[in-house]
């Protein structure tokens, strides 16, 4: 899958500009940022939903704003808050949707996988907020699909729907199916993702696996310890790679680049302060996420 130089307005609104990806076969792309980022837009415009004002779009060659019916055949898409006729059950639902597919999946496997076995003859008024979502899931994928866009896969899932869906997603990577993800969760993106696009204002911040971003986060790293005496906090400040240093609940915490830890031990030695329960872990996709977006967050495209 191709995203070239993608422009989208809404009226004199620009959601998206200039976004570019690539997506390989089988691989799982997450697509991350903050409300209004011009995620759902992203994702509308590949699917065919919306046509874009610029750029060019190709979904396993087929081009999505010209040829719609050639990309349904192969194509999944769980769209956020999905509707359906509210008199529906889940079988006919499932059964209407196998009868567009030449080679459906069984669909009876997958509902009990997603926990909906019982629900065969609710409406789909009737379902939880979390059920319709299981069901909006399984008609996403039960045309066995090569490309899978969900978005928002598990809003509203309890943890262990949540954990079922993401065995889902795995095995559907195993199966060599290219699934793009939507998501405001970091863990889920860690978990699933093999690389992550995080947008915001319309434009792609940062393209990178999720180790790649994290390791380019100015949080790469936090070092916490309690000081044997009074700090200078200005002064671990000035440490190299350093960038951040609070204090929280008795502790010292620092934020900073691969070598600030030891920069930052090197100065306490300086100063004369013994650093005890000394702890160093990784920065976290979260921090790395906040690291992106917060600038940039309040910049409105001209
Ligand atoms: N149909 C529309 N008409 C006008 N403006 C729209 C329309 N759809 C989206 N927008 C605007 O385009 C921008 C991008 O919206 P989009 O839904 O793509 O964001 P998102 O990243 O999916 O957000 P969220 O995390 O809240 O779902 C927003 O400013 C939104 O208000």
């Amino acid at each position: 899958m191709r995203v070239d130089g993608l422009l989208k307005r809404y009226g004199e609104k620009v959601a998206v500009r200039d976004v570019s990806f690539e997506v390989g076969e089988g691989e799982v792309f997450g697509i991350l940022g903050p409300n209004g980022a011009g995620k759902t837009t992203t994702v509308e415009s590949i699917a065919g939903l919306r046509v874009g004002d610029g750029g060019a779009i190709r979904v396993l060659g087929i081009d999505p704003w010209a040829d719609r019916p050639a990309l349904t055949r192969v194509l999944g898409v769980q769209l956020q808050e999905s509707r359906l006729q509210p008199k529906i059950t889940v079988d006919e639902a499932l059964t209407l949707w196998s009868s567009f597919y030449d080679d459906p999946v069984p669909w009876r496997g997958l509902v009990d996988r997603l926990g909906l076995g019982a629900q065969g003859g609710t409406r789909f008024a009737d379902l939880s907020g979390g059920q319709q979502q299981r069901l909006s899931i399984a008609l996403a994928l039960v045309g066995r699909p090569r490309v899978a866009i969900l978005d928002e896969l598990s809003t509203g899932l309890d943890p262990q729907a949540r954990r079922q869906v993401w065995e889902i997603v795995r095995e559907l990577r195993a199966d060599g199916v290219t699934v793009l993800l939507v998501t405001h969760s970091m863990e889920e993106a860690q978990q699933l993702c093999d690389r992550i696009a995080i947008i915001d204002g319309g434009r792609i911040r940062a393209l990178d696996t999720p180790e790649g971003l994290i390791r380019g986060a100015t949080a790469a790293t936090v070092t916490t310890f309690t000081a044997s005496a009074a700090v200078d906090l200005e002064d671990l400040r000035a440490a190299a790679g350093v960038s951040s240093v609070r204090a929280d609940a008795g502790r010292i915490v620092v934020e900073g680049a691969d070598g600030a830890a030891l920069a930052v031990l090197d100065r306490l030695r300086q100063q004369r302060v013994t650093p005890s329960g000394l702890r160093i872990v990784d920065g976290s996709l979260d921090t790395a996420y906040l690291d992106l977006t917060s600038t940039t967050s309040e910049e409105q495209p001209a």
